[in-house]
């Protein structure tokens, strides 16, 4: 069978004598938002890594449109996936407009992020002279502009306010793309999510719709119960 979309099938990673991710294995179908949740250093971010190709797994495989996928960084435009980075991650020495274009990014995509993302005006603006909530908005911005099929958001509400992470959460429900979510903001995952995957010492606790997870108690021991 033909499985279309992201699928992730019994990855482990280890650095040294850690275990980052243990045996993980995750299903991503198309035009769906799945959240994956975990306390610090449970491995959220090397997830991403083996997605995007910066860190090779020590066992097992990805498949995209239910063919092997392995990426290389500079390969996932071409694959159809962009990722923000956590914080802002742009240069400082390019407008607004040109960091958009990293990637690279045409001129016409990057001013409809630009527009979408509600930053147009600041193209000709270099990032620094933005606030930090405008600055998010333009690493938005830079992964939209590749016309993903897959978002992958690293901590994307992180130092916003209220007001910004309610704009966020519309943008995640309004886009046509699948998206993948990494945030530690539970109202926010919990709102946006179809499913949830929840990391421990890397390894998968729990995978559920918001209100499963809410109700398992395994993750509020582990995480839910700590933020509390
Ligand atoms: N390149 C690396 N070399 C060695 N250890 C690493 C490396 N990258 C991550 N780790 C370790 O792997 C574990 C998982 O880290 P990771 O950054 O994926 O966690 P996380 O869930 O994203 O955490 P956070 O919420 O703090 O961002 C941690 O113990 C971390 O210290």
């Amino acid at each position: 069978m033909s499985e279309q979309g992201l699928s992730l099938h019994h990855i482990t990673v280890k650095f040294g004598g850690l275990i980052a991710l243990d045996d993980v294995s995750l299903r991503v179908a198309p035009g769906r938002v799945v959240g994956i949740i975990g306390p610090n250093g449970a491995g959220k971010t090397t997830l991403f890594n083996v997605i995007s190709g910066f860190v090779t797994p020590e066992t097992g495989s990805m498949t995209l449109d239910g063919k092997p996928f392995r990426a290389r960084p500079h390969q996932l435009t071409r694959h159809g996936i962009a990722r923000t980075l956590q914080g802002v991650g742009q240069f400082d020495g390019m407008t607004v407009l040109d960091n958009v274009q990293v990637g690279p990014r045409s001129e016409a995509a990057a001013w409809a992020a630009l527009e979408r993302c509600g930053v147009a005006e600041h193209a000709r603006s270099f990032p620094k002279m933005l606030p930090y909530a405008k600055r998010k908005r333009v690493e938005l911005a830079r992964a939209l502009a590749a016309q993903p099929r897959i978002l992958m958001l690293d901590e994307p509400a992180g130092g916003l306010d209220t007001d910004e992470i309610r704009w966020l959460a519309d943008l995640i429900r309004d886009t046509d793309c699948t998206v993948l979510l990494v945030e530690h903001h539970m109202e926010l995952v919990m709102s946006v999510c179809d499913e949830i995957l929840v990391l421990d010492f890397g390894k998968p606790i729990a995978l559920g719709t918001p209100g499963e997870i809410r109700s398992n108690e395994k993750v509020a021991e582990a995480y839910l119960g700590a933020a509390a």
